[in-house]
């Protein structure tokens, strides 16, 4: 019997960011694998026209959800949906339901988060910073509280190369940039933010780091815990491999690598690929719940949910992976044939930029413009490419997080334990992790059909004979523009071609010698 699985059972579990990709994950294995557990609270904000309610809905009846409904057929009736908007004073939450949630929760897991890298510091700050500040406020008010899980990012501190498992300061403390940010206008708060964020890359690594500060200097008597998952990715084994549902991290750029729009980025192929997946970081998060509320340490423990140290891939190796999940497992209607060249000069990038990614958009927009269609490729091109950029701070960088508490949680595990609530990342096939990941990401996130994979490679197949076509009549113009321009070309040419002109006759007479 699972010792974990157990604890939850009977527990009152508040969540926040449930609607989120972790979120969801996290909640489809509380029900799995504690369907006796009393009530999940999900503090849900209603979004693009839909109710709370259909909200609910849409998520239990994905098919992340197929497995809870054998073993839990009672589950709407366990999630109680909460309207709240973290971004509001009190979350906007009515009198009726905080008392209710400050009655009842036995454990928090804080999983929302804006993870948009260019947010505003001002909406950054609130969401990541003091939305946490009042989630702890609240959780000091809750008699049956037992545990505190918040989850961070590995990447709070990106700025150092070696990352221990303790809180590093920012050298602003996170409650004066509460305060300012309340009085400060958005130009000013513009200005002062690159001298804010520092040496990290984003607002968001900035903030997620103050959240981090807040965590400590807030905890109080709180059991609080932080987890630090790297890149997250495809779930690995459950409830499924593959599952994915939305662009952040590597899947957008999976998608833009196979439909071929992406083929060349400013990457180092040796720094390693951080990867992690989202069950095995939901895992983790459940162990660390448990051992928390039980073992109630005397500091707030972190947590780092990472690969690196375990089963390090690098990059490089990660795109040849992916490219060889695209033969097998082609999306449809690809604009150009998969390819990932990573190069680390500016000035090769610029020129890879320039030949393999804006020329075939204007060619491919002129075709459309020809065709009486609005042009679009330009413009997609230009976004794909500053949301490369974004990204391309974390393929450049190797870092090391030491991970002696995720290891001493491991060797605290009963050996069921290890096995339901599995976080051991030595155990990952890299390629057939990547496998699964591509095929989930054509499945769930492009909503692609599997039967029409045969086409997919015919696609393919005739978009590379067009490339050969292409480079070949690109080299008989160039070369008839250099006979026409240089004595040397012609010789060659000449040359060449009596060349082969010999070589012909002279099989010819030995074939006509041998008869
Ligand atoms: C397994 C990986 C291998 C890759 C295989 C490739 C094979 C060969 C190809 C050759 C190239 C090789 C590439 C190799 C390496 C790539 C590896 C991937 C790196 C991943 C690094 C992630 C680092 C994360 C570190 C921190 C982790 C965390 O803690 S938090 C979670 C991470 N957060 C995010 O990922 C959020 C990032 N996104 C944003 O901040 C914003 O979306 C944006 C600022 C980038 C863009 O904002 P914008 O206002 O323009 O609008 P938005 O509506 O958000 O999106 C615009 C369009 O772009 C699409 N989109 C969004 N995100 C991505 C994305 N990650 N990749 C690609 N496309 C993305 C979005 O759908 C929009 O499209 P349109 O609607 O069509 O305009
Ligand atoms: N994905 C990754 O690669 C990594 C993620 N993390 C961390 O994991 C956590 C979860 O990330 P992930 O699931 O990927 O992120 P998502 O963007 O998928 O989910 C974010 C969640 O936060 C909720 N949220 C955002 N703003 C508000 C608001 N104002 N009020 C209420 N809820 C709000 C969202 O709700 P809604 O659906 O309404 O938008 C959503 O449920 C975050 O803390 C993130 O920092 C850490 C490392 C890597």
């Amino acid at each position: 019997m699972s010792m974990i699985a157990a604890f939850y059972g009977g527990k009152s579990i508040l969540i926040t960011g449930a609607t989120g990709f972790l979120g969801k994950v996290l909640m489809e294995k509380l029900f799995r694998t504690s369907p006796d557990l009393k009530v999940i609270y999900i503090l849900v904000r209603p979004k693009a026209g839909q109710t709370l309610q259909q909200r609910v809905f849409q998520i239990l009846n994905s098919k992340l959800f197929e497995k809870v409904k054998e073993v839990c057929p009672n589950v709407h009736e366990k999630i109680r949906a909460i309207s709240a908007d973290l971004n509001q004073s009190d979350f906007a939450i009515s009198k009726e339901d905080m008392q209710e949630l400050l009655s009842y929760t036995n454990i928090i897991f804080h999983c929302a988060a804006t993870v948009r890298f260019d947010d505003h510091l001002r909406h950054a700050v609130q969401l990541n910073v003091t939305a946490t500040q009042q989630l702890l406020l609240m959780a000091s008010q809750m008699p049956k509280l037992e545990a505190f899980i918040h989850i961070s990012t590995a990447f709070s501190n990106c700025n150092l190369k070696h990352i221990d498992e303790v809180i590093y300061p920012c050298p602003v403390e996170p409650k004066k940039i509460i305060d300012s940010m309340e009085w400060l206008d958005d130009a000013i708060i513009d200005e002062i933010t690159p001298k804010l964020i520092g040496d990290r890359p984003n607002t968001y690594t900035y903030t997620k780091a103050l959240g981090e500060m807040v965590v400590q200097q807030e905890s109080g008597n709180i059991n609080i815990a932080i987890i630090r998952p790297s890149i997250v990715g495809a779930t690995w084994q459950e409830p499924f491999p593959g599952w994915v549902d939305n662009l952040n991290g590597p899947s957008g750029l999976i998608i833009a690598a196979g439909k071929g729009f992406l083929r060349c980025v400013r990457a180092t192929p040796m720094a390693v690929a951080d990867l992690i997946p989202a069950d095995t970081v939901v895992n983790l998060t459940l162990a660390v719940g448990w051992y928390t509320a039980v073992h109630r340490p005397k500091s707030v423990l972190i947590y780092h949910c990472t690969s690196g140290n375990f089963n390090p891939c690098n990059w490089g190796k990660m795109a040849l992976q992916v490219l060889a999940a695209f033969e097998k497992i082609p999306f449809e209607r690809a604009f150009r044939r998969p390819n990932a060249d990573f190069t680390t000069n500016s000035i090769t990038i610029q020129y890879w930029n320039a030949v393999s990614h804006r020329a075939p958009a204007i060619i491919y927009d002129f075709y459309l413009r020809l065709t009486g269609r609005k042009p679009r490729m330009t413009k997609l091109m230009n976004r794909l490419l500053r949301t490369v950029s974004m990204l391309e701070y974390f393929i450049n960088r190797s870092w090391e997080w030491s991970t002696d508490n995720t290891e001493m949680l491991m060797s605290e595990l009963s050996p069921e334990d290890q096995r339901v609530f599995n976080f051991d990342v030595r155990q990952l096939n890299w390629l057939e992790y990547i496998e699964n990941y591509v095929l989930g990401v054509k499945k769930y996130l492009l909503k692609e059909d599997m039967a029409g994979i045969p086409k997919a490679k015919q696609h393919l197949k005739r978009l590379r004979n067009i490339h050969y076509l292409f480079n070949t009549a690109l080299f008989l113009i160039a070369w008839r523009l250099l006979i026409a321009r240089s004595q040397v070309a012609r010789n060659v040419w000449f040359f060449i071609v009596s060349f082969c002109y010999k070589l012909l006759s002279y099989f010819r007479a030995s074939s006509t010698l041998k008869v």
